[in-house]
């Protein structure tokens, strides 16, 4: 799914209300009305107290329009008008004249009123600024925004939580409304995946207000949301004569002594997601534990017993990990760099793989195309330097994508992959996944994938999706506390059933 920018959403509407030949009164009409019906299955008439603060441009004139609607199926209700600015919309003075004419007369709010009283199960609808705002609120609404936040009443943003911008940081984050649930308008915004802005908001949800479709489809992105659908036309099917040699030969370089089991996790993970053959090339002193607890996996190993000093492939290797619980011994850094310079296979480059390129910049030019790098936030500090904010963090992320032709693939809560200047966000995985050897087991799924075929680029965007629904299986039968690296592997098989499974006519998925 594609996520907008603030320029291309206004465009859509723009292009929608000359194609569909409406104005754009009705467009905000049909916003409200997407709104109403959201909320109005839910409370089904509940005589509960709603708020609706109403900044005076379009995104007040959302809260408007659908103060009209509540009022006219009885709900109770109070609309504060935040009158922030005398540059009110024409959208938002037709509906504020309609709820006149219903004989409602808004509480009109300025820098010297005082707040409205908000019980603690009061609801709270937030139309105080959306995708407009070019500036920090005024102080007296930065106040009253904080005032909302204190009062524990659920609060439903309409399109973004009011104070966040689309593409910067606030540096005031009391200024900017704490959401429960946010219901946005046709796209999700670049904002809801991030870590300093994604805070702002609990949950969110798109409200198709039918901005027309051959512009949505003919935008191109910065930026795409990645959810099932982006991923099954990713899978390669397996076919009925094939063989194992098909399926690749998956190698994880690492290892060193007391982190084997980064290598096992890895190596186990290249075998769950369908790696013909999978070889470990470790220090010798993982030779009997690896051996003897993972009877599909070959293990090749080191001179050294305790780290890596020379890395040695066998001869029909298709894709390598590298990194996994390697270490930075200076034997391990040597092996590293000429293996860098003899190889141009496949790679995913990882953990001590990423320390030894952040420490040695030289050997970044020496990285095969495509490489895959998949660092947590340290590491991808320690490789394109600190970065200002979020948005700032994507701008050096990109060019360094571009600059070492390698795709980069950002850790996090909403893991981001990105190349060739966009990035595409990943949708699912939870919180139980921040455990030991998470990233282990990602590095598997890649490597295995790109042993088996996928560009590295789909291996990656796949693999992440993966590793998240395989974590998210994990929480279900386990909680989160529960997850482990070992539970995310095991649940790889039933992450791919989940891929095609499909919806029955009841809701139910079935398998297809
Ligand atoms: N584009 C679309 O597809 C649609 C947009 N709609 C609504 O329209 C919203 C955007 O409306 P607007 O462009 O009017 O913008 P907003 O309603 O977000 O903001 C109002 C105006 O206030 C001014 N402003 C910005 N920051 C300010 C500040 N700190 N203090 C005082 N004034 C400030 C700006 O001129 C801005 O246009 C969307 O978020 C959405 O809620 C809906 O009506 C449905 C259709
Ligand atoms: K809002």
């Amino acid at each position: 799914m594609k996520i907008f920018n603030a320029q291309q959403i206004y465009a859509a509407d723009k292009f929608t209300i000359e194609k569909q030949a409406i104005t754009s009164d009705a467009l905000m009409e049909r916003a409200a009305e997407r709104i109403f019906s959201w909320v109005h299955s839910r409370l089904q008439g509940a005589k509960v107290k709603i708020h609706l603060f109403c900044g005076i441009g379009n995104n007040g004139g959302d809260g408007i329009a659908l103060a009209r609607h509540l009022v006219e199926n009885g709900y109770e209700i109070a609309v504060h008008v935040v009158n922030y600015s005398d540059k009110r919309s024409k959208d938002f003075l037709i509906n504020l004249d309609r709820l006149k004419e219903r004989k409602l007369w808004p509480e009109f709010l300025d820098s010297d009123c005082e707040f409205p009283e908000i019980g603690h199960e009061d609801i709270i609808i937030d139309a105080i600024f959306g995708i407009g705002l070019n500036r920090a609120p005024e102080d007296w609404v930065a106040k009253l925004i904080g005032h909302i936040n204190d009062s524990a009443a659920f609060i439903l943003s309409i399109d973004v939580p009011s104070g966040l911008f689309l593409d910067k940081v606030s540096d005031k984050p009391e200024q900017v409304i704490r959401a429960n649930h946010v219901l946005s308008f046709q796209a999700p915004k670049l904002v809801f995946f991030l870590p300093e802005t994604g805070v702002f908001l609990n949950q969110w949800e798109l409200l198709d207000i039918g901005l027309d479709q051959e512009y949505l489809y003919k935008t191109e992105t910065d930026f795409e949301f990645i959810g099932k659908p982006e991923v099954l036309p990713l899978y390669i099917p397996r076919l009925k004569f094939s063989h194992k040699g098909n399926y690749g030969h998956a190698v994880i370089v690492g290892g060193s002594y007391g982190k084997i089991g980064a290598v096992n996790l890895a190596a186990r993970a290249c075998l769950k997601v369908g790696s013909g053959l999978v070889t470990t090339f470790i220090p010798e002193c993982g030779y009997i534990p690896l051996q003897t607890s993972e009877p599909e996996i070959m293990v090749l190993t080191d001179e050294e017993e305790d780290f890596i000093s020379k890395i040695e492939l066998p001869s029909n290797a298709s894709a390598i990990g590298v990194g996994v619980g390697m270490g930075t011994h200076e034997q391990t850094v040597a092996a590293f760099s000429s293996f860098l310079n003899d190889t141009k296979m496949p790679m995913v480059i990882d953990a001590d793989g990423l320390n030894i390129l952040a420490e040695n910049k030289r050997l970044l030019n020496k990285m095969p195309q495509q490489a895959v790098l998949t660092p947590h936030p340290k590491e991808l500090e320690r490789l394109i330097g600190k970065w200002e904010d979020d948005f700032d963090k994507l701008k050096k992320a990109k060019a360094f994508s571009k600059k070492y032709d390698c795709i980069l693939v950002l850790k996090g809560a909403h893991t981001i992959t990105i190349y060739d200047g966009k990035g595409y966000i990943n949708s699912n995985g939870n919180p139980g996944m921040a455990t030991a050897g998470s990233g282990d087991v990602l590095t598997g799924i890649i490597t295995g994938l790109i042993a088996q075929n996928y560009p590295p680029l789909y291996a990656a965007i796949f693999g992440v999706y993966l590793h998240g629904l395989s974590g998210d299986i994990s929480s279900s039968e386990n909680g989160y506390e529960a997850v482990t690296a070992s539970t995310i592997i095991a649940n790889i098989g039933k992450a791919f059933m989940e891929l095609f499974k499909r919806a029955s006519p009841e809701g139910q998925e079935q398998p297809q």
